[in-house]
């Protein structure tokens, strides 16, 4: 049977973005996260990580400090019983033109590449316009936009305050 996935961005939606989060210290996970993801679990989806990592490319932090930090996050949620399917991530900075940079879509082809995933029963969560342009770009069916600000319903995402809300949202 095709994987139905719930594509989570990081910083932003698992934890608070101070700004190219690299150290275990500064990883905050946002309220809510956990009892979400179980969420999205006990209704049959697998949780897939998209995240832009641009401070690899800008020299911020080396691609060995995001794995720890990655490696720390996957051990934190399987503490709350939440396996993460996998974690894809772009180290380039937006000068590379690459093509995994969100809003491009290498990470979601990637991800069809190593997993049979039905799309049009999958959703995608993210905090910044680029997320939700990745995931209509690929073809994602289902998007939310987790803002704090005023953001209404459109045509191509709904919106939450948090991942803890989605649960409202994401229902089967
Ligand atoms: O939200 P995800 O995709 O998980 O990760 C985004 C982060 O890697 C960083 O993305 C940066 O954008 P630029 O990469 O410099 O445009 C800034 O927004 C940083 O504050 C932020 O921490
Ligand atoms: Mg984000
Ligand atoms: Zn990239």
């Amino acid at each position: 049977m095709q994987k139905k996935i719930v594509y989570l961005d990081r910083d932003g939606v698992i934890n608070k973005d101070f700004g190219y989060v690299y150290e275990i210290e500064k990883f905050e996970f946002i309220d809510g996260v956990f009892e979400a993801c179980k969420h999205f679990i006990n209704l049959g989806y697998e949780i897939i990580i998209v995240t832009n990592q641009s401070g690899i490319g800008r020299d911020y932090y080396s691609k060995e400090d995001f794995i720890k930090l990655t490696q720390y996050m996957e051990n934190e949620f399987r503490k709350n019983h939440i396996d993460i399917l996998k974690v894809y991530f772009c180290p380039h900075s937006p000068e590379q033109n690459c093509e995994c940079r969100k809003p491009n879509i290498g990470m979601i082809l990637q991800s069809l590449n190593d997993f049979d995933i039905d799309l049009n029963n999958s959703w995608l969560v993210g905090d910044k316009i680029s997320d939700i342009e990745c995931g209509k770009n690929a073809k994602i069916k289902n998007r939310i936009l987790i803002s704090s600000k005023e953001d209404k319903n459109s045509e191509d995402f709904l919106v939450a305050k948090s991942l803890f809300e989605t649960i409202n949202l994401i229902q089967k």
